[in-house]
């Protein structure tokens, strides 16, 4: 698996009184490399994480290469649900920001759920990453009984359970203090570099994001008659 490059990323989003327009020249990703998304509330980060995970429909011109393949013609295609959810679940895990975890599974049921909707059956694999995010201790209960700093090391132990080639995290550590936002990091971080997963997370957190050495992307908006445009932009460590 090569990476995953994202050209003339568009999308806009319009209603009654307002538009908004969000751009991206360029973004890649490589297997086993992190990338940190920043900007303002509203600047567009979930947005672009649910183009890059096939979840919202890009805009007319984008481009999206992975393994030689344009993404972004698949829509215009009428791809079938079930094939698009097929093919976000073979190279994505996602942790969303609170977990978002199935209630009536348990932690174990939880994180080996992504290997059997991709039919990458792997226990031994399931068993090693409840070790190494030290959920051990809580792997029979149910998630209503976790802290929400257990949850997340759910989320990130599910997110990897398939080997997916990248991960993608909205805010993974918004929900945490400050000691546990560290330690859940260290451990996606570490985790998906171990087997080689490329990580995009989005976070409010710049001076986290730099003390972890996250290469960052900035999304700065700017607003005229109506329309608001959010451009990515590199930005400074
Ligand atoms: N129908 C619409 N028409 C115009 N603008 C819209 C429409 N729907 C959503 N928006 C705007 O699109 C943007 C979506 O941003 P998004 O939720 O991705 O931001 P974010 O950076 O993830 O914010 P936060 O950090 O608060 O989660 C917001 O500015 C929102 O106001």
């Amino acid at each position: 698996m090569r990476g995953l490059t994202l050209t003339d990323g568009r999308i806009e989003l319009r209603d009654r009184d307002r538009a908004f327009r969000l751009q991206v020249d360029e973004l890649t990703l490589a297997p086993g490399q992190a990338v940190a998304l920043t900007g303002a509330s509203g600047s567009g980060k979930t947005l672009l994480l649910e183009l890059l995970g096939l979840l919202r429909a890009p805009g007319k011109g984008t481009v999206f290469l992975c393994d030689g393949k344009n993404l972004a013609t698949l829509w215009g295609r009428g791809v079938r649900d079930a094939d698009l959810a097929r093919m976000r679940g073979q190279l994505f895990g996602f942790v969303p920001q609170t977990g978002a975890l199935m209630p009536f599974l348990s932690v174990t049921e939880n994180i080996a759920l992504p290997q059997h909707v991709t039919g990458r059956e792997d226990a031994a694999w399931c068993t090693a990453l409840i070790d190494r995010l030290g959920i051990g201790d809580v792997a029979s209960l149910m998630p209503g009984a976790l802290s929400i700093g257990q949850r997340q090391r759910v989320a990130i132990a599910r997110a990897l359970a398939h080997r997916p080639p990248f991960v993608i995290a909205d805010e993974p550590t918004a929900a945490l203090d400050s000691d546990s936002a560290d330690v859940v990091l260290d451990l996606l971080l570490a985790a998906a570099k171990e087997q080689d997963s490329g990580v995009i997370l989005s976070s409010h957190d710049t001076d986290r994001v730099a003390r972890f050495g996250i290469p960052r992307l900035a999304l700065t908006t700017e607003s005229q008659n109506g329309v608001v445009t959010s451009r990515l932009e590199p930005a400074p460590c």
